[in-house]
C-alpha cells in the first residue's frame, strides 16, 4: 500500500503541515522527471496533479521516442540533436516502455513531400551521428539504410506503388507514454516525494516581499480547499502552462502557448497490416508526416496538427479529423478502404507549442531551444523545442519539448531551482545523474531487455499465471511484474477476471494511485486503447474488483461505470458513427 488512496490522505496531511523546498504543479512526464530528479537531490518535493497522473498530453502521444526526424526540415535541430541522443537513455532508465523499432520513411515524388531519396540518406545519416550510431557503437545493428522500391514494396506490401520512389530505414523507439509518467511519478515517490493527484492549484500565494511562496489547492476528490508551502514553486502544466501562470495575477502579461490538437485513430492490423512504424508525408500541402504504427495485435495511425482553443482536459477527435486521417491513409495504403466503422479506439491530444519569447523581465533560459515562431506559421513549422522561463515573482515555467527530451527539460530546470535554493535560501543541494536512476520497473539489463522481459514472464508462469498474461505484466510493469506474481500465489481471481488480471489489478490499485477504472483500462493498462476485443470481457470484472476495494457505495459506483462508458464511448467514436 505504498502508493495509494490509503497514503493519499497521510501525504495530504503532509503537503498541508510541512514547507516544501519545490513543489511541482503538474504531473504529466515534465513534472514527473522534475519530481524525481529534485527528489534524488533530496529536495523536500510536492508533485500535485488536478487529475490523475499523465491524464494530460502525455497520455495522447503517438507512443514513441524519437528525434523528430521531420524536425530538420524546419532546421529545429536542436531539438533533433537533443532528442535523439536522448532515447537511447530513456531505454536505459525505462527498458519495459522503450523498445528500438526502427522506422520505414517511404518517399514518394509528389506535392509538398518532406523528403527526397536524397535528402532522407541526409538526414538519417545527421541523425545517426547526432546519435552516435556509427563505428563500434552497441547501436550499430540499427544503422540507417535505404530500400529502392521493389524492396519496400516486399517489405509493405499494402504500401501505394504510385509514384513510391523507395524509403529510408533508422532507428527509433516505440514507447507507452502513460506508463513512462506513472513510472517516473512512482520513482520520485520511493525518493521521499510527495505525490498527490486530484490536486487542482487554484492560486498562486507570495510573501511580503511578492515572492511566490506556495500555491492554494482543491482536493478534487474532497471537494477541501488548503494551501501549500514551499520555497521554490515549478509550473509544469503543459498546454494549461499559461492558465496556471494566469493564476499568478500580479505578473501575467499574455499567453506564450500555442496549444495544438493531435489525433490518433486505431484498427485492427488485419484491415491495415505494417511490418514495423511506417512515417509518410501526407501528400497534402501542409507538409505534414503521418505515422502508421503496429502494437498489440492493432494498427494505429495520426496525427493532425490544428490548432486548438478547446477542453486542454477533454479534447476530441472531430469528424474532420478522421476525414483527413481516412483520406490519406487510404491514399497510401489503397487496399485498406478505411471506413469510420473500422475504427476501434482513438485519442486526442493537445501539443504545449511555445510560439511567444519571453517577454518584460523574464528570464528565460532555453531548455531546448524553442525556436520562436508567429502565429502565421502553419502549426506542423512551429518548434517542438521547449522553454524554461522565470516571472519576476518567481513563478518557474517549464512547458513545450516533447515527451523524449523529459529528463534534459528537467535538467534544466534543476540547475535554476538548486541555484534558486542556494541563492535564496541557503540551500544546498546535489544534483544527481538523472541518466543512471532507473524509473519504477526499470531494474533489470536494459541492453537485454526482451531476454530480460521474457525471464521474468516465465515466473508468472510458475506463479500460476497464464503465459500471455504473465508476458503481459512483464511488458508492463517490468521487474515490478514479480511482486504481482506474488500476489498472484495468495489470492483468488476476481469474477470476471483471471488470476493475472486481478494480481495486476490488486498491485495498480496498492502501488501506482489508480483510483478510477478509466486511469487503470486506459492508462495504466491498454484495454481501451488496443485490447478492444477483450474490453468488454474485463471491464465489468476490474469495476465491481475496483468498487470492493475502495468501498464504493451505488451512487458512487454508477458514477465511475458512466464516466468508464462514456471513456469508452468517445475512444470508439461512438458519436460520429451514429451521425453516419
Ligand atoms: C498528438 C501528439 C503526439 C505526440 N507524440 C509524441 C511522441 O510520440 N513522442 C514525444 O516525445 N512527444 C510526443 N508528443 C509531445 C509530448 O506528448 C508532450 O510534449 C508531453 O506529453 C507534454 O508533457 P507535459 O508534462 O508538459 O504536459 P501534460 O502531460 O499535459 O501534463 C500537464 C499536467 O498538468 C496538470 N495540470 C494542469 N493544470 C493544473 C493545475 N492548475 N493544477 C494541477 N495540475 C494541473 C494536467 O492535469 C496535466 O496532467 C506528442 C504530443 C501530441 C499532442
Ligand atoms: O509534433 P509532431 O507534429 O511531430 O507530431 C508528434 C508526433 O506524432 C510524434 O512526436
Amino acid at each position: 500500500m505504498t502508493f495509494s488512496i490509503k497514503t493519499r490522505q497521510e501525504e495530504i496531511e503532509r503537503l498541508k503541515n510541512e514547507k516544501l523546498d519545490l513543489l511541482v504543479i503538474g504531473g504529466g512526464i515534465t513534472g514527473a522527471g522534475v519530481a524525481l530528479q529534485a527528489s534524488a537531490a533530496k529536495m523536500k518535493t510536492g508533485l500535485i496533479d488536478m487529475q490523475d497522473f499523465g491524464g494530460g498530453t502525455s497520455s495522447r502521444s503517438t507512443r514513441l521516442v524519437h528525434g523528430g526526424i521531420r524536425y530538420l526540415k524546419t532546421f529545429d535541430v536542436q531539438v533533433v540533436s537533443d532528442t535523439v541522443k536522448e532515447r537511447a537513455i530513456v531505454q536505459h532508465i525505462a527498458p519495459h516502455m522503450t523498445r528500438p523499432d526502427p522506422m520505414i520513411l517511404p518517399i514518394y515524388d509528389e506535392p509538398g513531400t518532406t523528403f527526397t531519396m536524397f535528402s532522407v540518406k541526409v538526414a538519417m545519416d545527421l541523425y545517426d551521428h547526432l546519435a552516435g550510431i556509427e563505428g563500434d557503437s552497441p547501436l550499430i545493428k540499427y544503422a540507417n539504410y535505404t530500400m529502392d522500391k521493389a524492396e519496400t514494396l516486399k517489405r509493405e506490401p499494402q504500401l501505394n506503388s504510385e509514384n513510391l520512389q523507395g524509403a529510408g530505414v533508422y532507428l527509433d523507439y516505440q514507447n507507452n507514454d502513460s506508463r513512462l509518467v506513472v513510472e517516473n511519478v512512482k520513482k520520485a515517490h520511493e525518493l521521499g516525494c510527495l505525490a498527490v493527484s486530484r490536486l487542482k492549484c487554484i492560486a498562486i500565494l507570495h510573501n511580503d516581499q511578492k515572492q511566490v511562496n506556495g500555491v492554494r489547492v482543491h482536493d478534487n476528490l474532497t471537494g477541501e480547499e488548503f494551501e501549500i508551502h514551499a520555497d521554490v514553486v515549478i509550473n509544469t502544466s503543459g498546454p494549461w502552462s499559461d492558465l496556471v501562470r494566469q493564476e499568478d495575477k500580479a505578473v501575467y502579461k499574455k499567453p506564450r502557448l500555442r496549444p495544438t490538437k493531435g489525433v490518433h485513430l486505431v484498427v485492427d492490423q488485419s484491415r491495415l497490416t505494417v511490418p514495423q512504424p511506417t512515417y509518410f508525408g501526407s501528400g497534402t500541402a501542409d507538409g505534414r508526416m503521418i505515422f502508421t504504427i503496429p502494437r498489440e495485435g492493432k494498427t494505429y495511425f495520426g496525427t493532425t496538427d490544428t490548432d486548438f482553443t478547446g477542453d486542454y482536459a477533454h479534447p476530441t477527435v472531430e469528424q474532420s479529423d478522421v476525414d483527413y486521417l481516412l483520406n490519406i491513409i487510404n491514399k497510401k495504403y489503397p487496399s485498406a478502404h478505411l471506413t469510420i466503422n473500422d475504427i476501434e479506439a482513438s485519442w486526442a491530444g493537445v501539443r504545449p507549442l511555445i510560439e511567444v519569447e519571453v517577454e518584460g523581465n523574464e528570464a528565460a533560459d532555453a531548455a531546448t531551444g524553442a525556436s520562436v515562431s508567429d502565429s502565421t506559421s502553419a502549426p506542423s513549422a512551429v518548434s517542438r523545442g521547449s522553454s524554461l522561463t522565470e516571472a519576476e515573482d518567481g513563478l518557474i515555467t517549464l512547458a513545450g519539448g516533447k515527451l523524449t527530451d523529459y529528463r534534459i527539460m528537467a535538467n534544466g530546470a534543476m540547475k535554476k531551482i538548486q541555484q534558486k535554493l542556494h541563492d535564496k535560501f541557503s540551500k544546498n543541494f546535489t544534483l544527481q545523474n538523472s541518466a543512471e536512476i532507473k524509473v519504477a520497473g526499470g531494474d533489470f539489463d536494459s541492453d537485454h531487455a526482451e531476454e530480460e522481459l521474457a525471464r521474468i514472464a516465465k515466473n508468472g508462469v510458475a506463479a500460476g499465471i497464464t503465459a500471455d498474461d504473465a508476458k503481459e505484466i512483464a511488458n508492463l510493469f517490468g521487474s515490478q511484474a514479480e511482486q504481482i506474481y506474488d500476489y498472484a500465489k495468495t489470492i483468488k481471481p476476481a469474477a470476471g477476471l483471471s488470476l493475472g488480471e486481478t494480481a495486476a489489478l490488486d498491485y495498480s490499485l496498492a502501488e501506482e494511485m489508480t483510483l478510477t477504472p478509466v486511469d487503470y483500462l486506459l492508462r495504466r493498462t491498454y484495454h481501451i486503447l488496443f485490447k478492444s476485443d477483450t474490453l468488454n470481457q474485463v471491464k465489468e470484472g476490474v469495476v465491481n474488483h475496483m468498487s470492493d476495494y475502495y468501498g464504493w457505495d451505488k451512487e458512487q459506483k454508477t458514477q465511475y461505470v458512466h464516466d468508464l462508458e462514456q471513456e469508452i464511448a468517445q475512444s470508439r467514436l461512438d458519436k460520429l458513427k451514429n451521425k453516419k
